[in-house]
């Protein structure tokens, strides 16, 4: 092993088979990440073969969520506890996540689609274009009307923007048309998608979407871009 290496880091042959599309999903804690992840496997893993990669900083809650929803077979859900803050992991150093999408690749591929969830975050945590090929952002309407506006990376560059929990735009006063256009505004023709898990018809555009970043993979079209580097800010070191 050469020096500097770390003992604990897997290394991959190059697998033959086609590689999988790895679509990222970010945003905000408690935006419904998650629920996107259980809804796209529900969805979709009729007709893809799937797997997912959860990041939090100091469980495993949101692996140990969607096994319990069953969307997917238990050992296709892989946890990494970054243990620090997320944008690492899905960032600066993408190791770790890497690590879990191959190991996942290998046990079970060849796979369609690996989904990655970002561990909650504020509003500046994009992925790294070296972890996922493309890259959903999720804002809900509970975090009020504006923050379509504030922008940020994921807001502006994110192949997709969610605007999530439709359902619960009368009960928090906030007006869906008009946050959509303050995203579409900012984001310079890339699509945004009014969300609810309730709602089947924004369900079906969700999926279509992932059908469609899919097919531009395989035919070798896609071009993975990045949203921009998240706001400077720093880590505490004890
Ligand atoms: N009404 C409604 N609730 C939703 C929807 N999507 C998610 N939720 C709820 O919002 C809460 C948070 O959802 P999660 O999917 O856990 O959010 P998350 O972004 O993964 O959360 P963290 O991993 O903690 O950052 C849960 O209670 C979900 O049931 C939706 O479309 N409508």
């Amino acid at each position: 092993m050469p020096e500097n290496q770390n003992p604990n880091q897997h290394f991959h042959e190059p697998l033959n088979q086609p590689r999988a599309l790895r679509i990222g999903v970010a945003g905000p804690v408690g935006t419904g990440k998650s629920s996107i992840l259980a809804t796209l496997c529900r969805t979709l893993a009729g007709e893809l073969s799937m797997a997912v990669v959860t990041n939090d900083i100091y469980t495993d809650e949101d692996a140990r969520f969607l096994r319990s929803a069953g969307v997917l077979p238990t050992e296709r859900i892989r946890a990494v506890e970054t243990g620090a803050c997320p944008h690492t992991a899905i960032r600066d150093d993408v190791s770790a996540n890497l690590d879990a999408v191959e190991d996942l690749e290998e046990a079970y591929g060849p796979l369609d689609l690996v989904l990655v969830e970002s561990g909650g975050d504020n509003l500046t945590a994009t992925f790294s274009p070296a972890l996922a090929d493309a890259q959903i952002f999720c804002i809900d309407v509970a975090g009020g009307g504006d923050v379509a506006r504030k922008g940020g990376p994921g807001i502006t560059g994110a192949d997709l923007l969610v605007v999530n929990k439709t359902d619960l735009a009368p009960h928090v006063e906030v007006d869906v048309a008009g946050m959509v256009t303050d995203a579409e505004a900012v984001r310079g023709g890339l699509p945004v998608l009014a969300l609810s898990k309730h709602d089947p018809s924004s369900v079906a555009a969700l999926a279509d979407w992932v059908r469609s970043v899919l097919a531009r993979h395989r035919a070798g079209s896609h071009v993975p871009t990045d949203p921009g580097p998240m706001a400077p800010h720093s880590h505490p070191h004890p």
